[in-house]
């Protein structure tokens, strides 16, 4: 046998617990070098598979710390011939069904500004040097395209290297399958579990901030395989939705997404918004002059999911009146009727707009709803009359029992506010943060 290969052999054989190795990787057969691949024999087809699909990165991994450098491994059965073999083994690396990555996810296909330069460059790194820099930590809030960029990794990675074992899991499905495997009750569903995990190349795990939902051991078993791939150099990537000193996890499970590098994405800016609808509406083919992408891209200061949505409702109204072309009125329109439904779903109260000026005005709810006309409650009062009235629609009669005034001091009050937002910045700012967080949150 040659003796590099005996080398190999024991190098896996630390990794894999001894029945397992006994019974698939004993019995395979050194055949020969060849370039960079390295051409085993195994006594059955049931042997190769199992080796091929759980196995593989252990064995590329020997071969890098006994020869220093990266093979592909080909495994033949004895009956099968080369040929016919070789080809298989690459198919089946290509389908690679267990990797869920989302092939409409890539790199040029994401658009940049400087709310996600650093990030996607970064991305782009990992991509460039798997395993330099360890983990990567990416965050920002809701739907800025942290799960787009974990995919695009993965696929860039794939595309570079069919042979590398990639997975890309959230934490609730990585929970339900422990928690699942944990339930069979047996050692060797549980052993599989692992050296699944231990096997992948690259690791994209998304949403880690949900890992404390399930049982403690979850986290533990999380804790485990980090360090085992990480001390391999496999390429880790980690996304959430905050920074990693606020994860509601162990203080040592934090502690090493801090040796890597973080990158946060930040809420999407109007350039931004403005190139993600440009993009949908030409692959839709709907002409819309840059002054419309403006408009609406002004008002969809939400997550790009809303800006997609807008985007269906146009591409079904077209379909349903098997319209050719979608006037802008027509499309402002529709927008308009997309704005109102976000609101009402997203269900916030009068009474809970009424807080939420308190809140930001530092003035008491029974001064806001009150009679008292100091200076300091005027504006706050007005804020709240305009906020109730324009953004959840409340009608003016109904204002006014809230504010136990009638209609005419409503539509004063709305209009004197109007008046000082146009002069005064800080309040028509703080009109659009608390109307943005109605309508978005
Ligand atoms: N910069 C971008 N370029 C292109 N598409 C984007 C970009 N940002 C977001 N998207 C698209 O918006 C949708 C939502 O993005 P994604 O799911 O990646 O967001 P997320 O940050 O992971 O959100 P969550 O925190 O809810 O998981 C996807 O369809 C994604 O392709």
């Amino acid at each position: 046998m040659d003796k590099r290969w005996e080398e190999i052999l024991e190098e896996i054989s630390k990794q894999i617990p001894p029945k397992y190795f006994s019974n698939f990787i004993a019995p395979l057969r050194f055949d020969k070098w060849e370039n960079q691949v390295v051409h085993l024999m195994a006594p059955s087809t049931g042997i190769k598979r199992h080796v091929e699909t759980k196995y593989i990165s252990f064995i590329e991994d020997a071969l890098y710390q006994v020869v220093g450098d990266r093979f592909k491994v080909s495994i033949l059965t004895e009956s099968e011939t080369s040929s016919h073999v070789l080809k298989d083994v690459i198919q089946s690396k290509f389908d690679d069904s267990d990797s869920d990555l989302n092939p409409d996810y890539i790199f040029s296909n994401y658009i940049t500004s400087d709310s996600n330069r650093i990030a996607f460059t970064a991305a782009k790194t990992v991509v460039e040097q798997p395993g330099k820099y360890n983990p990567l930590y990416l965050f920002g809030p809701v739907g800025v395209g942290k799960t787009h960029l974990l995919h695009a990794i993965g696929n860039e990675i794939k595309k570079k290297d069919p042979w590398k074992t990639v997975r890309y899991v959230n934490s609730t499905s990585f929970l339900n399958e422990f928690i699942f495997t944990v339930r069979q009750n047996n050692r060797e569903s549980l052993e599989s579990f692992k050296i699944r995990y231990q096997s992948y190349n690259v690791l994209l795990f998304d949403d880690i901030q949900f890992l404390n939902g399930g049982a403690e051991k979850t986290q533990e078993e999380f804790f485990a395989l980090f360090n085992f791939l990480y001390d391999r150099k496999r390429q880790i990537v980690i996304a959430s939705d905050r920074p990693s000193y606020e994860l509601p996890l162990h203080e040592r499970l934090k502690s090493r997404f801090v040796h890597g590098l973080q990158a946060d994405i930040k809420s999407h800016d109007l350039e931004l918004r403005k190139s993600l609808l440009k993009n949908s509406f030409s692959e839709f083919n709907i002409p819309a002059s840059d002054s419309l992408l403006h408009w609406l891209a002004e008002r969809l200061e939400g997550d790009s999911r809303a800006l997609i949505g807008i985007v269906n409702d146009l591409v079904m109204y077209k379909k349903a009146y098997e319209y050719f072309l979608l006037t802008e009125d027509k499309i402002k329109e529709i927008a308009e009727a997309r704005f109102l439904t976000n609101k009402k779903r997203i269900g916030f109260s009068p009474d809970m707009v009424i807080d939420l000026v308190c809140e930001r005005t530092n003035v008491a709810r029974k001064d806001l709803l009150g009679k008292s006309r100091k200076a300091d409650f005027i504006p706050p009062r007005h804020l709240c009359m305009l906020l109730l009235h324009d953004v959840l629609h409340v009608p003016k009669a109904q204002i006014g029992r809230i504010f136990s005034t009638t209609h005419s001091t409503v539509i004063h009050g709305i209009d004197k506010f109007k008046e000082r937002k146009a002069t005064e910045p800080q309040w028509e700012d703080l009109f659009h943060s608390i109307k943005h967080k109605i309508s978005f949150q």
